[in-house]
């Protein structure tokens, strides 16, 4: 229950981010050490979007820190998708680069889902091939798109009951939405997708046991959406570290509330590197 004064405890992700990034780091070291290989992420960014940058040169520095190599590919807002997926074609066939992320969104003119589909399914430490989503979908081991991978390790450290809760999912875009949705009905959750041209969302929000907000618009989901007591996940990374929750009013109503910045940010980039260095351990043990 909660009262007027209520505040919710706040689900943070930077000590668990770091943790996951430490334990990637002495993995990273441990094959470098045995075979000489060093594990490396290829960031592909297209255009000059300054927001897609920064998350680029982020996952780059912790990529430092945690001893994994990076290559980064800048290409003009201009490139074509002939010219993208040949990039990515090249990555996807180089044996020095064990991961591949295309920065998402990229300029209008590219077929973002033409893109996705030329990195390789080993290399996909993004999570964001068909090959991904099937294998989340079914069950089966693979990497996970990283912000709803990132999401369902809060919750499970939270330990956030998801076996029968209802659980409302606001957005159904490919790598953060729908997986999410996903990843929490592989937990036994009960999900609801919302969306744009959902009618009656504040009423469909109040019933759900855990909110995840993903729809990209600052301070949506307002307080009184929200029944006492819930568990808020905001996955908004929007101008100004706004997140998609307001978030003053959801401390009054929820039990546990991601904040924005230091929740599922941070989340999402130590998925990234862990699955880069599942990724070269997979590929050397291959070879
Ligand atoms: N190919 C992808 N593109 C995009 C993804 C993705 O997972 N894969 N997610 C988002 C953006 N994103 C990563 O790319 C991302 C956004 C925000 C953060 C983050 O850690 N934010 C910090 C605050 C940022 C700051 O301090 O400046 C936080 O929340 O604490 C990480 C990753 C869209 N594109």
């Amino acid at each position: 229950m909660t009262s007027d004064n209520n505040t919710a405890r706040p689900m943070i992700g930077t000590d668990l981010a770091a943790d996951m990034v430490a334990q990637a780091a002495v993995r990273a070291k441990k094959l470098q050490d045995e075979t000489g290989v060093q594990p490396c992420l290829a960031a592909v960014l297209v255009g000059d979007d300054p927001a897609s940058a920064t998350y680029v040169r982020m996952k780059q520095n912790r990529s430092k820190k945690a001893g994994i190599g990076s290559v980064s590919v800048v290409l003009p807002a201009s490139t074509t998708t002939e010219e993208l997926v040949a990039e990515l074609t090249r990555l996807s066939n180089d044996p020095t680069v064990h991961g591949i992320l295309l920065q998402h969104p990229v300029p209008a003119q590219i077929d973002e889902r033409a893109a996705f589909e030329a990195i390789a399914p080993a290399k996909d430490v993004d999570g964001v091939t068909m090959h991904s989503f099937a294998a989340m979908a079914f069950g089966e081991p693979g990497f996970r798109s990283c912000t709803p991978g990132g999401i369902l390790r809060l919750l499970q450290t939270y330990d956030v009951p998801l076996s029968g809760a209802h659980a409302v999912v606001i957005g159904r875009s490919p790598i953060l939405g729908k997986p999410a949705g996903m990843l929490l009905l592989a937990s036994n959750a009960t999900v609801t997708y919302t969306h744009s041209r959902t009618k009656g969302l504040p009423a469909l929000v109040r019933q759900a046991d855990i909110v995840v907000a993903a729809v990209g618009k600052p301070n949506f989901v307002r307080g009184e959406w929200l029944k006492p007591g819930a568990v808020v996940v905001d996955a908004g990374y929007n101008e100004g570290n706004v997140g998609d929750v307001h978030a003053e009013e959801a401390a009054a109503v929820a039990s546990l509330l991601t904040p924005v910045p230091g929740g599922v940010g941070p989340m999402t980039i130590a998925l990234l590197l862990e699955q880069t260095v599942d990724a070269a351990e997979a590929q050397n043990a291959r070879s």
